[in-house]
């Protein structure tokens, strides 16, 4: 079991692929139910393991699996929803040689395995299949899912039908996009990839441009290092200074050498250089990025300050209002890091039903700026069409100046030298372990002091 981080995410038609590609169906079938059973078993402790089939090759992993568990001598049962439908699934079943209950009859068991659907799935279950999998999941000390959990489709995080949430979930072959995008990420809770398709050697990572989120390689001072070289961010401040102190506050935890405030406020901490401010404060050639956004309001000032920061032809992070006042067809001269929420995406780019990794994709290629499309599952896309998604945030982010924080971050590691797209993922990667280490009912300063701790 294999966690996800930095893995591939692949859609239901590039799985079937690289399924095609490699060839041996049968064989990954049997891969698949060979490792579904082994980390059965091991969580199972010996407990009776009940799996429910459906009747594509999701189903035909169960009865593989089946097979495996009873060879071992571990006490299994099987119920299916369907008989198997396609020749996969049916020579699989043909050798299970246990009795196969129908799913209304079985009674629970304290290990459920839900084998019913998994890339297959074209439309909700019926009443029947999900009642009877929310009846068994009730009883069930522990429910894994194959694949994905039944309900979830698999490429945009949408759910056709609510499964109950599965405590672990196995990916088979790589993570696909329902793992990580919600709300569908919220019921494959605990998700590990089960490597069916590496081990022969023929395929990798199936030319995927989709990466889930995975640690990085944060640069680290020297003893050759000064405060400039480690990167100088000035945090643009306006109507409502609080906001642009606290991205200026995680830019230094986040380890910035210098973050120059440029606004009317005083304060601590001491560390934060203050100076009132122009334009032409911008022009300082050592500015590594250019934070604009947190609490800059939306009036002629704030345009004024947006369009100066654009002329300064530094890196700029842009974020909150000012996403509110930025044109993305307009040509910059600079690169530029856009971090929305869903409202400010929407605003700015309008809605399409496509995933929001396609939708966070499509933003950055016409903008031609990285966009980072917060949420409990951020995206980061790259005009060139790579694109990184962070599944798992704490739920505890959702409190006011928490993207403050990301921004003030985003500005330190795009000051650090960090290519942009680098920089973007270090940020969110940041920000995300942080909240975990704050762990629950934080308010955004612990969460800038914590990016110290995270570093
Ligand atoms: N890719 C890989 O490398 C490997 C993939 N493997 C496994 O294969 C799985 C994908 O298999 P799959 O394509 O057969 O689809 P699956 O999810 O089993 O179900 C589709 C079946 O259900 C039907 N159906 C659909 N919706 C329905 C509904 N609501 N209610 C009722 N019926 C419904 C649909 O038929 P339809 O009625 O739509 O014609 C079809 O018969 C994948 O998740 C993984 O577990 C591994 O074995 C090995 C390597
Ligand atoms: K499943």
């Amino acid at each position: 079991m294999i966690p996800l981080a930095g893995r591939p995410i692949l859609t239901a038609v590039q799985m079937w692929v690289a399924e095609a590609a490699h060839g041996d169906l049968a064989g990954l079938m049997e891969q698949a139910g060979q490792g579904i059973a082994t980390a059965v078993r091991r969580l199972a402790t010996g407990a009776e393991v009940l799996i429910l089939c459906g009747p594509g090759n999701n189903g035909g992993d169960g009865y593989v699996a089946a097979r495996r568990l009873a060879e071992s001598g571990h006490p299994v049962r099987v119920a299916a929803s369907a008989p198997p439908a396609t020749d996969l699934a049916r020579a699989a079943a043909d050798r299970w040689i246990g009795a196969v209950e129908r799913l209304a009859d079985a009674a629970p068991a304290p290990i459920l395995v839900d084998s019913l659907f998994g890339t297959g799935l074209s439309r909700p279950l019926a009443d029947d299949v999900a009642h009877h999998l929310h009846r068994l999941a009730a009883s069930a000390r522990l429910l894994i899912a194959v694949d994905l959990p039944s309900g979830v489709a698999t490429d945009d995080g949408s759910v056709l039908t609510e499964p109950p949430a599965a405590d672990l979930t196995l990916a088979l072959g790589h993570a696909k996009p329902a793992h990580l995008l919600q709300p569908a990420a919220r019921y494959s809770r605990n998700a590990r990839i089960i490597d069916i398709l590496a081990p022969s050697g023929k395929v990798k990572g199936e030319g995927s441009t989709t990466f889930v989120l995975s640690t990085p390689d944060l640069p680290e001072p020297g003893p050759d290092s000064h405060k400039f070289t480690r990167g100088m961010v000035a945090v643009v401040a306006g109507a409502m200074p609080g906001a642009s102190d606290l991205a200026s506050l995680a830019a230094m935890h986040a380890g910035a050498g210098y973050v120059l405030h440029l606004g009317d406020a005083d304060g601590i901490p001491h560390a934060l250089v203050r100076k009132t401010y122009s334009d032409a404060a911008l022009d300082d050639p050592r500015i590594g990025a250019v934070v604009i956004g947190p609490g800059l309001g939306r009036d002629d000032t704030a345009r004024a300050r947006l369009a100066a920061a654009l002329a300064s032809r530094r890196p700029l992070v842009i974020d909150g209002d000012a996403l509110h006042l930025f044109d993305p067809d307009a040509s910059r001269h600079a690169p530029a890091i856009l971090t929305p929420h869903a409202g400010e995406f929407k605003a700015l780019f309008g809605h399409t039903h496509s995933s929001k990794i396609d939708r966070a994709r499509a933003a950055s290629a016409r903008a031609d700026a990285i966009v980072i499309y917060k949420g409990p599952d951020t995206v980061i896309a790259v005009p060139d069409g790579r694109a990184v998604v962070a599944g798992d945030a704490s739920d505890w982010l959702s409190t006011a100046g928490t993207g403050d924080v990301l921004a003030g971050a985003t500005g330190a590691m795009l000051a650090s030298g960090l290519d942009p797209f680098a920089a973007a993922c270090a940020a969110v990667w940041l920000h995300g372990e942080a909240a975990r280490l704050c762990g629950r009912s934080f308010i955004a300063d612990d969460l800038a002091a914590a990016l110290s701790r995270v570093r």
